[in-house]
């Protein structure tokens, strides 16, 4: 595959306690496509999308971005470069600006709704509370608020699992929107059929180490019944 290099991992083992959550795994991740982090429950995934905007630190090993070692000093500029979407939407403000505007304050209203759009919310949702929004409207918003302040890398981490079909469908395209538009995407997902939609490159963890890397067309298990 021709993409860049954006993270590599080299021997990184984070264990909390005894447990090894990864173990000595040392992989590259692409720039400007969607990779998904697959496996099955407890192996390592939220773990290894953590490690990448310092949510985790490693026990041991390295982790690189763009070839240099993850800073040790200003992890909110980190954040800010690589943003992190959770499994639920967590809203902060009562208004759909206002949460726009959270990393972002001088966010004009044109901005606004330029990111709406980009997430796939019509520019309506300016005017409305964000207590009355559905948990896809929700989601949509915390990948705005996310993209508001100009991220180099989406973190994904399950963020479909908690919304009906059709709410998860809305966000794929959304994530699907935004790689073409040149965003680099990691996933986690223990979903098979989303990973065969949106995903570009898979990576899959077994016990804390990789079992598979490549590109999905080429990945077995996404060819598992799910
Ligand atoms: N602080 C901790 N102390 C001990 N074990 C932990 C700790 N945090 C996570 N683990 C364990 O590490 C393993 C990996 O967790 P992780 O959340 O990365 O897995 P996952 O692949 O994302 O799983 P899921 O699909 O269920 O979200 C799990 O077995 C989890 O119970």
């Amino acid at each position: 595959m021709a993409s860049d290099e954006l993270f590599a991992l080299d021997q990184v083992t984070v264990r909390r306690g005894r447990a090894v959550l990864l173990d000595e795994v040392t992989c590259r991740l692409s720039a400007g496509v969607c990779t998904a982090l697959m496996g099955p429950s407890g192996a390592g995934k939220s773990t290894l999308l953590r490690l990448l905007n310092r949510l985790e630190e490693p026990t041991a090993g390295q982790v690189r971005l763009h070839g240099r070692p993850l800073p040790d000093g200003d992890v909110l500029a980190l954040r800010r470069r690589v943003g992190l979407v959770g499994q639920q939407p967590v809203l902060l403000t009562d208004h759909v600006p206002d949460e726009l505007r959270v990393g972002r304050p001088d966010l004009t209203e044109g901005q606004a709704r330029t990111l709406l759009e980009q997430v796939g919310l019509p520019a309506a949702m300016l005017t409305r509370q964000t207590a009355g929004l559905s948990g896809g409207e929700a989601q949509r918003l915390c990948l705005a608020r996310a993209l508001a302040v100009g991220p180099e890398v989406l973190l994904l981490d399950e963020p479909t699992s908690a919304l009906d079909a059709a709410s998860a469908k809305a966000v794929e395209q959304t994530v699907r929107r935004l790689v073409a538009a040149g965003l680099t995407v990691i996933l986690a997902s223990h979903n098979i059929a989303q990973a065969r939609r949106i995903a570009d490159e898979v990576l899959v963890l077994r016990a804390g180490k990789p079992v598979a890397h490549g590109a999905a067309a080429d990945i077995d298990y996404l060819k598992e019944e799910s």
